[in-house]
């Protein structure tokens, strides 16, 4: 890195608690750094699905009982009541581990999603499936079976398919919860070579599987636990120089 990037998301004095009680983000404050790749890592039920969700309002349909705090993104706070939801969802999407695609056919798979978003023309439509599927690395290996149902893709194919709808709608941000949970070690390694590649464009939070893809595709690096955001910094730093005991222990395998 060159420079040190744009903060595109702010995130500050985040508190959730779902409705059966539990506080699962407890006074968060941490800084999304524009065309990077941003690492939300820690051991199961640290709150990092449940910040994506929040950044994108998914966690609107979901039993929370107090949030409170802001997320300032675009000058706005994206928790406020009038934010447009389905554009916020458009600028900032997001991937999840097991890919779903929808029951029609490759091509499909995309345009239903911008033509959702008001692109109806035909030329434009076939531009920008084009454009996203070659952006995700699958055009080479699909351009002839467009019109054939994207079920009997491949499981790494299905998830650069998941990968190709969301960038088809340019959006600036894009969230991968464990994208590559469920995929094999070639198709992990297509993911995140991808990755690195489009975090020229835009920028993208990642939650890894592992400690391991943690370290190798962190820029920024935040340590959650138990609803609790430990530490942050540069992946260099939270990897090699962690500051707190508990990130230190953590990332050297001392408890998962
Ligand atoms: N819809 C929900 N209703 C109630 N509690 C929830 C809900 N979703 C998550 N939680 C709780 O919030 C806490 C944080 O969960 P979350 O899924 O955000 O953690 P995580 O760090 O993403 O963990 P994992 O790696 O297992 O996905 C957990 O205690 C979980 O049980």
């Amino acid at each position: 890195m060159n420079s040190e990037p744009a903060d595109i998301i702010q995130v500050r004095n985040l508190t959730l608690r779902y409705s059966d009680g539990k506080e699962s983000l407890k006074d968060i404050n941490l800084s999304i750094k524009a065309n990077a790749i941003n690492v939300l890592f820690g051991p199961a039920n640290g709150g990092k699905s449940t910040l994506l969700r929040t950044l994108n309002r998914l966690n609107d349909l979901t039993d929370v009982s107090v949030m409170q705090g802001e997320v300032l993104f675009n000058g706005k706070n994206l928790l406020d009541p009038d934010i447009d939801v389905i554009e916020l969802r458009r600028t900032i999407g997001i991937v999840f581990s097991r890919p779903v695609v929808l029951p029609m056919t490759i091509y499909e798979n995309i345009s239903y999603g911008l033509a959702l978003a008001g692109i109806r023309s035909k030329v434009q439509q076939k531009e920008r499936v084009k454009e996203a599927l070659q952006q995700a690395v699958l055009w080479d290996e699909v351009y002839d079976r467009l019109d054939t149902p994207a079920a009997e893709l491949s499981g790494g194919q299905k998830q650069r398919l998941c990968l190709a709808r969301s960038l088809a709608l340019k959006p600036e941000v894009i969230m991968l919860d464990e994208p590559t949970s469920a995929l094999d070690p070639v198709s992990t390694a297509n993911i995140e070579d991808l990755l690195q590649r489009i975090k020229e464009e835009l920028t993208i939070i990642l939650v890894p599987h592992n400690t391991q893809q943690a370290a190798r595709m962190a820029d920024y690096a935040a340590f959650f636990l138990q609803g609790e955001l430990v530490e942050w910094g540069t992946g260099e730093q939270i990897f090699t120089r962690p500051k707190e005991k508990k990130t230190q222990d953590y990332v050297e395998g001392r408890f998962g």
